[in-house]
């Protein structure tokens, strides 16, 4: 288990490099495009037309302009001008609104399609990837990644195609004019690629740590508020705020190093679409002089030019943007590429487990990257209808070997048979569906006692959920609550102790009638006569189902048909509760220590 504000590492091996990158971002995000073809082909009409009509006007200008120049010019021919001008302003206006509904809500769409699906994901995946990753690193993902995407598609998608259609528009609307004063004003534009091109690769870089940086912080904060009271507890406030400033201080420190290439990036474009209009200025005015060029043409090509100068600095922002866009896309294809390492295959049998018989046979089980086994060559028959109680010293394999007949892990075949069936061979909604687990943490819902006793089993009619409550020995408390079973629970209701938590997850259990149940360590919150009381009456609830219990304390086990003593991963002592007290070995010690200690 991860402590209370520990630091998620870093995935630092094997960052793919960007081109592998560029191409996985792209195969996320093709079929989206196939798919909002058509939304994608009028909007983008829409947006070109935009750039086009933005286009015609300068042309007007020019006739304005060389008319007053030569004294033509009416006050009907300049209102007529004005006229035009107007009307291409209303035109472009109701364009663009139409094209930012199309291509923004493209960009909507597209991300919250990945957000389902990343969310879809998540929830077939499995506990070792949750132990792999943290919490905030997913938080990040469906916050900071998702929005950059967002933006990557939306805006700079449009400020892409907007830039280049309107820079070679305007470029051959300008060559047009003049090809020399043309080239003239984009001599320097090949500075700004050059330099778009050198920064693009650190901006990938450095974004990269700012959202790794952004999701340690994000887990730093989810674990210290997850685990609040043992940090006012233990006085660790301060330390706890001082991690979280320096985590805060890197990420500021991380940002900032970002903001500095897009700093640069920013004014430099800026800086160079200036020189150009200053080297118009100069050659242009020249022309003028020399009569190359009429001054209306002068007029429309400084206005092609300050439409130009967008399209220039767009590029910059527009590299940014891409560069986070494929960045965080590069993260949730990782994710979304994670597949569980227990899956149904096509073979699996959906069989109903009914009898609730369970066999094991020469089961050795090691974590990934641990060299001891958890698990050592365990054999175990339990006849359908039995009671199992599992003791054994902490860390000596009861939860793990609960958690193999759940099937949490994945298992060698022919070592876990439930009903006969070799588990791996059913499928995984058959095995779980056999099973009702009470693990040794328990969850509730800030909801009702009755929404959390009915979680697996919503249409369950009363008498069931009171009869499951009555086993659990919890109804008495729940009917002396403020609301009975309406009562709510959690932040936003009535705090229950640890044990009402326990017995509350028992009867869950209990209501759903599976025909075997898991109780992990699921009493320990109580004291040891009400334990034995508790296990005594589910047992007298189940009669004729499975039932396992683990439990610290030897006492409340003694009805059990059969108890397991546990130790390295091994079975050291099996048998019935007066059996192994005259064996007079470890679970004799253990019971007389803790009788002893009453
Ligand atoms: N997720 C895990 N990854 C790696 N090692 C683990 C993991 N879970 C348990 N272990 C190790 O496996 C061994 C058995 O642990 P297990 O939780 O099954 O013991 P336990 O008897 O249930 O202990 P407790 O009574 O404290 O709950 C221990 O050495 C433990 O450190």
């Amino acid at each position: 288990m991860r402590t209370a504000g520990s630091i998620p590492s870093r995935r630092a091996a094997g960052a793919p490099d960007r081109d592998a990158d560029f191409r996985g971002a792209v195969g996320l995000v093709a079929p989206y495009f196939r798919k909002y073809a058509l939304r994608l082909f009028v909007g983008f009409l829409a947006l070109v037309s935009v750039d086009f009509l933005q286009l015609v006007i300068p042309r007007i200008i020019k006739f304005a302009v060389d008319a007053l120049q030569k004294k033509t010019a009416t006050q009907a021919l300049l209102l007529e001008y004005g006229g035009y001008i107007v009307g291409l302003a209303m035109m472009i206006a109701v364009l663009r609104l139409f094209w930012r509904n199309m291509l923004l809500g493209f960009s909507r769409l597209l991300e919250t399609d990945l957000r389902n699906r990343l969310f879809s994901r998540l929830l077939v995946l499995d506990k070792a990837f949750f132990q792999r990753r943290t919490t905030g690193e997913i938080m990040a993902l469906a916050t900071n990644d998702l929005s950059s995407v967002q933006l990557a598609s939306g805006m700079g998608m449009v400020a892409l195609v907007d830039a280049v259609f309107m820079g070679v528009a305007a470029f051959l609307f300008m060559a047009y004019i003049n090809p020399t004063l043309t080239l003239i004003a984009v001599a320097p534009t090949p500075v700004l690629a050059l330099l778009t091109r050198f920064l693009s690769a650190r901006l990938h870089r450095r974004f990269k740590k700012v959202q790794e940086q952004f999701s340690v912080l994000t887990e730093f904060a989810r674990s210290t508020f997850s685990t609040i009271r043992l940090i006012k507890a233990y006085n660790q406030e301060k330390p706890q705020a001082a991690r979280f400033n320096e985590l805060g201080e890197t990420y500021v420190r991380d940002n900032l190093r970002l903001a500095v290439i897009y700093g640069t990036l920013f004014p430099i474009s800026g800086l160079i679409g200036n020189v150009s209009m200053l080297l118009v200025l100069f050659f242009g005015g020249r022309m003028i002089i020399d009569q190359t060029i009429t001054a209306g043409d002068f007029v429309a090509f400084i206005s092609y030019l300050f439409l130009m100068t967008w399209p220039m600095m767009a590029m910059g922002w527009v590299a940014d943007l891409f560069q986070r866009g494929v960045t965080s896309l590069g993260r949730i294809r990782g994710l979304l590429e994670e597949t569980p390492s227990l899956q149904d295959s096509r073979d699996s049998v959906s069989a109903g487990i009914v009898r609730g018989e369970i066999s094991i046979r020469g089961l050795s089980f090691s974590y990934p990257g641990r060299r001891q086994p958890a698990l050592d060559r365990i054999d175990l028959d339990i006849p359908p209808g039995r009671f199992l109680g599992i003791v054994g010293r902490t860390g000596s394999g009861k939860t793990t070997l609960c958690h193999l007949i759940a099937r949490l892990y994945p298992i060698p075949d022919g070592t876990i048979f439930l009903d006969g069936k070799d588990v791996n061979g059913l499928t995984l909604a058959a095995v779980r569906g056999a099973i009702a687990y009470v693990p040794q943490d328990v969850v509730l819902f800030s909801d009702t006692v009755a929404y959390n006793i009915t979680m697996g089993r919503p249409d369950a009619p009363m008498e069931e959920i009171e009869a499951a409550a009555r086993a659990a020995s919890i109804h008495d408390e729940i009917v002396s609550m403020k609301d009975d079973y309406e009562t709510r629970i959690g932040e936003r209701g009535v705090k229950l102790s640890g044990g009402q938590r326990q017995r509350l997850a028992i009867a869950r259990a209990l209501l759903l009638n599976r025909p075997i149940i898991i109780i992990d360590d699921g009493l320990s919150a109580v004291d040891m006569e009400t334990e034995h009381a508790v296990i005594r009456s589910i047992a007298e609830y189940l009669a004729g189902r499975t039932c396992i219990v683990v439990s610290h304390r030897v006492a409340p086990l003694a009805d059990a048909h059969e108890i397991l003593v546990m130790e390295g991963g091994r079975i050291v002592e099996r048998g019935g509760h007066e059996h192994l007290l005259s064996r007079g070995g470890f679970y004799a010690t253990i019971y007389r220590q803790q009788t002893n200690q009453r």
